[in-house]
């Protein structure tokens, strides 16, 4: 099974509950425009680079096209349409006024330098220009790219339209950006995990915590939960993971990944895999790296007692009924790491207002609408008795299905 059939195998376990007709299936299954674009930059080595881009804009019945961009050696156009997919899904749950979009580059960030990666944004948003824009598509960051990237898309895109912020969001705080967009997936994520412990009995506190993943959403969630009291026992990052029954140093482990730039080699804790952090038995797994990391095998090793998604489609659907079945809790990804774009719509909002808000009320605006759509979520799983994902993409689906519907074709 390839990512986009997971994602419409969710999708469709809701449409279903809803008595969708086939033909108002394919409507709201079928990406709505796909792009492939050839990149070639000059290397710094003076070599040609040839790389492959892609844009897949998913739906906008209820607003222009919203997603992240990936760098990263798996990105295609299968991973860009399933990523697409669930935009829409998740802006449609979080009640955004957008549909989704998702993009990326095939490449190996870490081995490009500054320069390189500059040239290929540039040569990239040169080449999907004319599919973006604050009305039409709206990139943000995903994983392998960050504020900087945004901050080149901007200027690159202004050389065809004028300057023109709203055209992308994540973009640095200093260039039009917003205050808390950077945090906001990980803040979002301890939001959304304080409420499901919450429904379930327990504190954060009073939990412990492994997650996996160490990049934007990954720290800034370790840092949220651990400023909570959590017990944050194990991380881990692409070169493996550190653990501590007593719980780590969250300070302590940010100075030294600022130093190493990897987790690997901290002191305040013993070196282990990430094969070991994702079985290990805490309280709460929080995935905030790749897609696709629970597989079968896996879900029935898991000892965790409750999954947040951080991540994007971490869950391979043979290992949602694994879950399921074993009565663990799982946390959608539509719902767990929509805080990022629900900042990006912020952002979205100040840069056609021009007008700043204050951290204070970002981080309010963005509590309140996560702990309104959990709630929500929670209460449509427990009515129907169906898990809380299938309760998201119900949820999503009724209003992109009727956003269509008042629209007319
Ligand atoms: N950024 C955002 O606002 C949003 C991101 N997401 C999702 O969150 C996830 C993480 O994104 P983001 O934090 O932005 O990405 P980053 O690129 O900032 O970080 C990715 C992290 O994953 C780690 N990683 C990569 N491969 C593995 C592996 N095989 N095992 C363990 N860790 C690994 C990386 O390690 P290393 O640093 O060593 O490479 C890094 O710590 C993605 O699924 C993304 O789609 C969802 C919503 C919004
Ligand atoms: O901030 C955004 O627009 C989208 C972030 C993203 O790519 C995601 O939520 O997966």
């Amino acid at each position: 099974m390839q990512a986009f059939e997971a994602t419409s195998h969710y999708f469709d376990q809701a449409a279903k509950l809803l008595g969708l007709s086939e033909n108002i299936r394919t409507l709201l299954v079928t990406p709505d425009r796909e792009v492939r674009v050839e990149v070639v930059i000059e290397l710094d080595s003076g070599q040609i680079g040839n790389f492959i881009g892609y844009r897949v804009q998913h739906d906008n019945a209820r607003g222009p096209f919203k997603g992240g961009l990936r760098y990263h050696p798996h990105v295609d156009q299968d991973e860009a349409r399933s990523l697409a997919s669930l935009m829409t899904w998740k802006t449609a749950l979080v009640d955004l006024p957008f549909g989704g979009a998702k993009g990326g580059i095939n490449c190996d960030p870490t081995k490009l330098s500054r320069a390189e990666t500059e040239r290929l944004t540039r040569r990239f948003t040169e080449k999907i220009h004319d599919m973006i824009g604050p009305v039409k598509d709206i990139p943000a960051p995903d994983m392998g790219t960050d504020a900087q990237v945004m901050a080149w898309i901007m200027n690159e895109y202004g050389k065809f339209a004028g300057f023109t912020p709203a055209c992308v969001t994540g973009k640095p705080v200093e260039l039009h950006g917003s205050p808390g967009r950077e945090a906001a997936t990980g803040y979002g994520v301890a939001i959304i995990t304080r409420e499901i412990l919450g429904r379930l009995g327990r504190t954060i506190g009073g939990s412990t915590f492994a997650i996996q993943g160490y990049g934007n959403v990954g720290s800034y969630t370790t840092r949220f939960l651990a400023e909570q009291g959590a017990k944050i026992v194990a991380v881990s990052d692409a070169y493996g993971a550190v653990f501590n029954r007593e719980g780590l140093d969250v300070a302590e482990l940010d100075r030294h990944v600022a130093i190493a730039r990897k987790i690997v080699g901290f002191k305040g804790g013993e070196a282990t895999t990430n094969e070991q952090l994702l079985t290990m038995p805490v309280d709460v797994l929080i995935p905030a790296a790749l897609g696709g990391v629970f597989d079968k095998t896996l879900a029935e090793a898991v000892q965790a007692k409750l999954i947040v998604e951080a991540a994007n489609s971490p869950t391979w659907p043979e290992a949602d009924e694994v879950f399921n079945a074993r009565g663990i809790p799982v946390v959608p990804d539509i719902l767990a790491n929509a805080g990022g774009v629900i900042v990006s719509y912020f952002e979205w909002v100040q840069n056609l207002q021009n007008f700043r808000w204050p951290l204070e009320q970002v981080q309010r605006e963005e509590e309140r609408r996560l702990v309104d759509a959990f709630h929500e979520m929670y209460d449509i799983a427990h009515r129907k008795n169906i898990t809380m994902r299938t309760a998201a993409f119900y949820r999503a689906i009724s209003r992109v299905g009727r956003a269509h519907a008042l629209a007319g074709i």
